[in-house]
């Protein structure tokens, strides 16, 4: 096979945003191709369906409408009117922020942004800050997307003269993820420890409705922007959830909207060789035999894309790792996702992709632009960027070689505009390999069950704290979980109190450490 004249005939080209992508290297046969025409007729329709407004999350009877969000035309008219508010309502506020005229009581100006929220309220903001933030932006941005309280000190600690100048936006569409809420009660808690006024520098985006909602009301929060039920979590960066703190640190969030939208429009093709996220999904579904038997691995060689693939890991693994297809059957599907950027992983795990266990694909992600002006040769006729070039061409031949496939994707910068498109490629990409496979994108069933499960051992330490209270006497493991109305649980409890025991809880363990069942507990 005449690999250029593969290449040639599977490359696909946006004009409008100069980005192309190279499937050639997967070894798919065009018979494959041809025989998934049908599914993709369906999934077309699928699509249009869920963007005329169609009740795609059943679990949560609610409609999926990212795609409106950069493009408010196409809308169901409420949807419609709530989109263009919002968005005048974010940069109306975010003028305010940088003139100064919105501002904290205690200083001039705002300096710095600390952004609470998980999952999908972090990782779009995370992503979009680390690719598209200037060098110098108008404020600096912090994130505390996590409940690990050492985490929240790092973060505290480092801002700690500039709280008073720290605008903090919490995030939770639900209102009520508990990894949130206590970053926040810490927040205010480190406000409150300086006499400050918390309620002056906070910013809600979350539902209508919500606990959170009710909180910001209640306590008389500067400012609270809506998330919408109809948009999920992982496909947020559209919302208040990614623009809010993308403008205030001086992203052109027009640029990233128009980006997507124009991507959506390619996207909407319904010939599939001319359709960039059709052509994305024919190539996982072929990689993996539609049940995602091999890895994606994403490497970006770029240093501001680094945390792609992680807002990716969630879109793409939260989306598509299902027990159940939509007909109910038993199916575990789903497509592991990971990588860094290279060419620093190529100093590390790509030495297994090479020559390792075959079960992955690559996609390299391009960039054409090294950097605006002229580079420094570092050896005759030789950039820096030449190297980085030439680590990505170099590695996607050796993988090739090695019949490992991969796929290419090409922009000529990392600009809001693209990053806007690669964003809606891969939103795209998923809904469609979802219908091809046959399950639900939309719902996350799974992530309820975890956080139930959290829920419950955190009941059964109430339980433990409250016999241990009462008892006069140590108890062993096995007469404090019986005690506990936990006798099964005995392993739990034993965790939960050797951690309690770390942290001034008043829990002391005594006795044998390698042998727990020997231990006594007791509370002072
Ligand atoms: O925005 P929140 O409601 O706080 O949700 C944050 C995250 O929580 C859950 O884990 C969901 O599975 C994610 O999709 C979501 O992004």
């Amino acid at each position: 096979m005449n690999l250029w004249q593969r290449y040639q005939d599977w490359l696909y080209y946006h004009q409008g945003l100069d980005l192309y992508l190279d499937i050639s290297r997967m070894r798919f046969e065009t018979s494959l191709f041809e025989s998934l025409k049908p599914q993709f007729t369906q999934a077309f329709q699928e699509m249009e369906a869920l963007e005329q407004g169609i009740i795609a999350n059943a679990d949560e009877n609610r409609m999926v409408g990212h795609y409106w969000l950069r493009n408010p035309e196409i809308a169901p008219p409420e949807q419609k009117k709530e989109i263009i508010d919002n968005l005048e309502g974010i940069e109306a506020f975010v003028q305010k922020v940088h003139q100064g005229t919105i501002k904290p009581p205690e200083a001039d100006k705002f300096t710095d942004i600390l952004s609470v929220g998980i999952g999908g309220s972090a990782l779009g903001p995370e992503f979009v800050a680390e690719a598209l933030s200037p060098d110098f932006p108008p404020l600096n941005i912090h994130f505390i997307d996590n409940t690990d309280p050492a985490g929240i000190d790092r973060v505290l600690n480092r801002l700690k003269d500039r709280l008073k100048s720290t605008l903090v936006i919490v995030t939770s569409k639900s209102g009520g993820t508990p990894e949130t809420r206590n970053g926040m009660l810490e927040v205010k808690w480190a406000y409150e420890q300086q006499g400050l006024k918390f309620p002056a520098h906070a910013v809600a985006i979350t539902m209508i409705g919500s606990k959170m909602d009710e909180l910001e009301r209640m306590e008389g929060w500067l400012a609270e922007f809506p998330m919408f039920d109809w948009v999920g979590g992982r496909t947020s960066e559209m919302s208040a959830v990614g623009l809010l703190s993308a403008a205030l640190l001086g992203i052109n969030i027009r640029e990233l909207l128009d980006g997507a939208k124009e991507m959506d429009i390619a996207t909407r093709v319904t010939e599939v060789k001319n359709n960039p996220a059709a052509l994305l999904a024919f190539a996982w579904y072929y990689s993996g035999d539609g049940q995602g038997k091999k890895d994606m691995v994403i490497l970006p060689y770029k240093d501001s894309l680094l945390l792609f693939s992680r807002y990716l890991q969630q879109l793409v693994m939260e989306s598509l790792g299902k027990e159940q297809d939509r007909d109910g059957n038993i199916v575990h599907q789903g497509l592991a996702v990971y990588g860094n950027k290279g060419s620093t992983d190529q100093h590390a795990y790509v030495q297994q992709l090479r020559e390792g266990i075959p079960n992955f694909f690559a996609t390299f992600i391009e960039v054409l632009e090294d950097r605006p002006g002229k580079s420094l040769e570092v050896e005759p006729e030789a950039t820096s960027g030449d190297f980085l070039s030439g680590f990505l061409l170099g590695t996607r031949l050796a993988l090739y070689d090695n019949h490992r496939d991969s796929i290419t994707i090409t922009i000529p910068q990392v600009n809001p505009r693209t990053v806007g498109a690669l964003i809606a490629l891969y939103e795209r990409a998923v809904g469609l390999y979802a219908s091809l496979v046959n399950i639900n994108a939309y719902h996350q069933p799974g992530v309820e069950a975890g956080k139930k499960a959290a829920a419950s051992i955190l009941d059964l330490q109430r339980d433990v704290l409250g016999v241990l209270k009462a008892s006069s006497t140590p108890l062993n493991i096995t007469d404090l979980s019986a005690k506990a109305g936990a006798s099964e649980q005995c392993e739990t409890v034993y965790q939960i109190v050797r951690h309690l025991a770390a942290n001034q809880r008043g829990v002391t363990l005594t006795g044998d450490r390698a042998k727990p069942a020997n231990l006594t507990i007791s509370y002072h």
